[in-house]
This record gives structure tokens, C-alpha cells and sequence, in this order.
């Protein structure tokens, strides 16, 4: 890819060059890596700038789904008033399918992909709420407890992107966690609307197609499923089991066949 760009847009400038090539090592290692070691089955390490943040925000959408059946039938009904069972839903769609936002938002808020932000150096001295925090001092963000202060959001431990509704639209007035999520100022990620997108088209494309479900125990019981999340720097839930079902023969096909 990097190749073919720099065909296109190469200038034959090397620091161009080495830009373009850095840019798509970071779109591959942001993206690429994570979402195929998912579908392989094989671990994907972090390295630095985002690898493995989109991949485990769509799992822990999985694992939401999963004990949430509530929230699948919510986010179906719309997608089958507004996109429809004949094609899958494209970014036209966006702005019309606001429960899928909603997910997207309570599934970066319920388990931040990234609770505590790495340190960043103070290059001068800042005063923040009385505190003197002098130059040269690490500062490490709480994102958790900011997506968890019940003063901005009611039982911050329940999964429930009905917190971000109010009369069938996007409420304007909840804080929204796109804000903090992703870190802040100059060094804000800047993967972050290609991550959003990223996860927003999945999330709207598995719902329009998928039941995802507990399995079945051999005496026809639903298997046990917890919240059982990794505690390390980017947080996802720990490998578990589920049905993802094609809600029928052509669901399937069009996910197969967009
Ligand atoms: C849900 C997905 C993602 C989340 C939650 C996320 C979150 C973050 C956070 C919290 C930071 C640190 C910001 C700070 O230090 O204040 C960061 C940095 C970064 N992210 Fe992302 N990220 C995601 C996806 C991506 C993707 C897809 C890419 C690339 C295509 C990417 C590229 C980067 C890079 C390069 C940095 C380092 C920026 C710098 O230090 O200047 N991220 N991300």
C-alpha cells in the first residue's frame, strides 16, 4: 500500500516519502493487525500509536451483545425501519441510525479502551483546580473514573446506550466520551474518527445481519458469561465464547455479498 501511495503521490522528496510510509505503518499497526489476529485467533501486541484499540472496542461490543440481548433488538428495530433488509448500511446512514451511535459512545464509556492515558511531561509549570503542578512532572489521566463519575452518568457500571437518547435523537446535553476517550490536546490520537468509523460501520453491519448469543451447554442451558475484562494498558474483555447466528439465508448473503 505504502508503494502504491507513494506512486500516486510520491514527490520523490524523502522526508515526503518517509512520511507516507510512516502514516501507513500506523493505519496498518492502528487497524489492519489487531482485526486479523482477532479473526486468526492469534495475540496482536501493542506498539505504540493504537494498535489494538479498534479491535478491542469491537470486542467488548461482542461481549456487550452477548448480555445484552435488549440492546440488539433496540439497535434492530432501527436498523430495519431505516436501512432496511436489502443492502447493509453505509456512512450515508450516518446521522440516521442514532442507537448505533449510542452503542458505539456506551461501548467506549463502559470499558475505556485505554483507562489511564500514558504519562505526559510538563513543559512548564500549571495550576490545575489549586494544585501547583510543576514542570517536568508526569501528568496520567483517569479516563476511567471521569467515564465512571456518577455525577455525569447514572449506574456508570450498567451497559446501557439508552443514557445517550433522548426523544429518538442524540442528547446534547450527556457528556459524550469521544471527549476523553482518546486522549487530549497535541498528542489527542489521531486515529480517532477512522477508529469511530471504523467501529460505527461494524457494529451497524453485524447488527443488520447477526444474532450474537450465548452458546449452549450440552443439557441446552446458556453458558455463563461474564464481565471478565484484561487489566493492562489497553483494556478488552479476556477470550470467551459466543453464537453469532445469521439472522436468516439472506442476511447472510448480504453480508457475503454487499
Ligand atoms: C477505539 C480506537 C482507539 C482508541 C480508544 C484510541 C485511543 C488513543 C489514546 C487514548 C491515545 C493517547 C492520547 C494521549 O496520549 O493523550 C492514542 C494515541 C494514538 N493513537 Fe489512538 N486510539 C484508537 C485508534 C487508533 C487508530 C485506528 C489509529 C491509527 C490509525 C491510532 C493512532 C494513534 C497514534 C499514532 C497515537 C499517538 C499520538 C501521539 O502520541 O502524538 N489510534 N490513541
Amino acid at each position: 500500500m505504502a508503494w502504491s501511495l507513494m506512486e500516486e503521490f510520491g514527490t520523490g522528496d524523502p522526508v515526503t516519502e518517509k512520511r507516507l510510509r510512516a502514516t501507513t505503518a500506523t493505519v496498518y499497526l492502528g487497524t489492519l493487525v489487531p482485526l486479523l489476529a482477532r479473526v486468526l485467533g492469534r495475540p496482536a501486541y501493542i506498539s505504540p500509536g493504537g494498535a489494538e484499540t479498534s479491535a478491542s472496542a469491537l470486542h467488548t461490543f461482542f461481549l456487550a451483545m452477548v448480555l445484552h440481548p435488549e440492546v440488539q433488538a433496540k439497535a434492530r428495530e432501527e436498523l430495519d425501519r431505516v436501512v432496511g433488509a436489502h443492502r447493509l448500511p453505509t456512512f450515508d446512514d450516518f446521522g440516521s441510525i442514532p442507537y448505533i451511535d449510542a452503542i458505539v459512545k456506551e461501548v467506549l464509556r463502559w470499558y475505556p479502551i485505554v483507562p489511564i492515558l500514558m504519562p505526559h511531561k510538563l513543559s512548564e509549570d500549571d495550576v490545575y483546580d489549586g494544585y501547583l503542578l510543576e514542570k517536568g512532572s508526569f501528568v496520567m489521566v483517569n479516563i476511567w473514573a471521569i467515564l465512571h463519575d456518577e455525577q455525569r452518568y447514572s449506574d456508570p457500571f450498567a451497559f446501557n446506550p439508552d443514557r445517550f437518547i433522548k426523544d429518538g435523537v442524540l442528547d446534547p446535553e450527556m457528556f459524550d466520551p469521544e471527549e476523553v476517550a482518546f486522549g487530549f490536546g497535541r498528542r489527542v490520537c489521531p486515529g480517532r474518527h477512522l477508529a469511530y468509523e471504523t467501529v460505527w460501520i461494524m457494529i451497524a453491519s453485524v447488527l443488520s445481519c447477526f444474532d450474537i448469543g450465548k452458546l449452549k451447554t450440552e443439557d441446552g442451558q446458556d453458558m455463563e458469561l461474564r464481565e471478565d475484562f484484561v487489566s493492562s494498558f489497553v483494556c478488552e474483555p479476556n477470550p470467551f465464547k459466543c453464537e453469532i447466528r445469521p439472522r436468516s439465508q439472506q442476511h447472510l448473503e448480504l453480508f457475503a455479498h454487499p
